[in-house]
């Protein structure tokens, strides 16, 4: 979610994009990235002739002097599917960040249909990338309101639609107020595959073209994450999809797998390329396979 705020007329708009955060078992706003962009990416002038998704050159520093992406060059095919696989602090979550327009590149530049991710209008680029993290995210109020933040004026029908879609239309309806129940803080808790799933009907609902996961699914135990995966299906399909993977079953069947190292891509292929090539892929491949 981003909101705009403009003062006068400036130079600049200050972008906030929100996620949740819960403190005490109550849901906050909480504020996940600030941005200044130009009048024109509220405004709304550019337009993308396609989704084809090309990063050139990205660094990326969240101090001063001090980059944690270096020189990232990617082309995404739309409709493909990319694993992203690295050691922890390798960088696999701010690239994530980065393709989802969070994180402006520091350097270098993200475009989609040869548009700067940074020119887009802000409901345009929402509605074109979206990024799912691991985190929760239902919001104090009604089931049918938490699946409205996607798209205010989607009919009770279309709602339905949605949860089908993920697999959650038949606890959804078993609720004591169906769509109309109370959920988050004070309300009916849900399990947090159920949360998931909610963030999920919100993306089929938006209806993104390109879509970031970074590990949408780590949170849950192996069976629920599976249950999800199922879902999660529904929900990719036609879509490009980034998922940024913790298990490499996920890598496996994507079609092309990126290896982040240090803020750098090592190797990039398909995983039985990778695996025939003897690298670090093929290395993080056997040891879990011996997991
Ligand atoms: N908000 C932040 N402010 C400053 N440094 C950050 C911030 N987020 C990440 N970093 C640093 O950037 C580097 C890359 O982190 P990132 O989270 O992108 O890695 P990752 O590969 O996703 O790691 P993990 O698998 O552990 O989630 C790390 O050195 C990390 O400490």
């Amino acid at each position: 979610m981003a909101f705009s705020v403009q003062l006068g007329e400036p130079l600049f708009n200050l972008v906030f994009w929100l996620d949740e955060l819960q403190v005490a078992g109550v849901s906050l706003a909480r504020v996940v990235g600030v941005g200044l962009v130009p009048p024109d990416r509220t405004a709304g002038t550019a337009a993308p002739t396609d989704d084809h998704v090309e990063v050139r050159d990205v660094r990326y520093a969240y101090r001063e002097g001090r980059d944690v992406l270096h020189g990232i060059d990617l082309d995404l095919r739309v409709g493909e599917r990319l694993a992203v696989v690295g050691p922890s602090g390798a960088g696999k979550s701010t690239l994530g960040r980065m393709l989802a327009g969070i994180h402006p590149p520091t350097g270098g530049s993200v475009t989609v249909g040869s548009v700067p991710l940074v020119e887009l209008p802000v409901d345009d680029l929402r509605q074109r990338v979206a990024l799912v993290t691991q985190e929760h995210h239902v919001f104090v109020g009604t089931l049918a309101q938490n699946l409205r933040l996607a798209d205010t004026s989607a009919s009770d029908e279309r709602l339905a639609e949605a949860l089908d879609a993920v697999d959650a239309l038949g606890w959804a309806r078993a609720l004591p107020d169906g769509l109309e129940t109370g959920v988050g803080s004070g309300g009916h808790v849900l399990t947090p595959a159920q949360a998931q799933q909610v963030a999920l009907a919100r993306l089929v609902l938006l209806d993104p073209h390109t879509l970031v996961l970074d590990e949408a699914t780590s949170l849950l135990d192996p069976r629920a994450a599976r249950h999800l995966e199922g879902s999660l299906d529904a929900v990719l399909t036609g879509r490009t999809v980034i998922a940024i993977a913790h298990r490499l079953h996920t890598a496996h069947d994507a079609d092309r797998v990126a290896v982040v190292d240090a803020g750098r891509i090592t190797e990039i292929g398909p995983h039985d390329d990778l695996v025939a090539a003897g690298g670090e892929y093929a290395r993080l491949w056997e040891s879990w396979q011996q997991e």
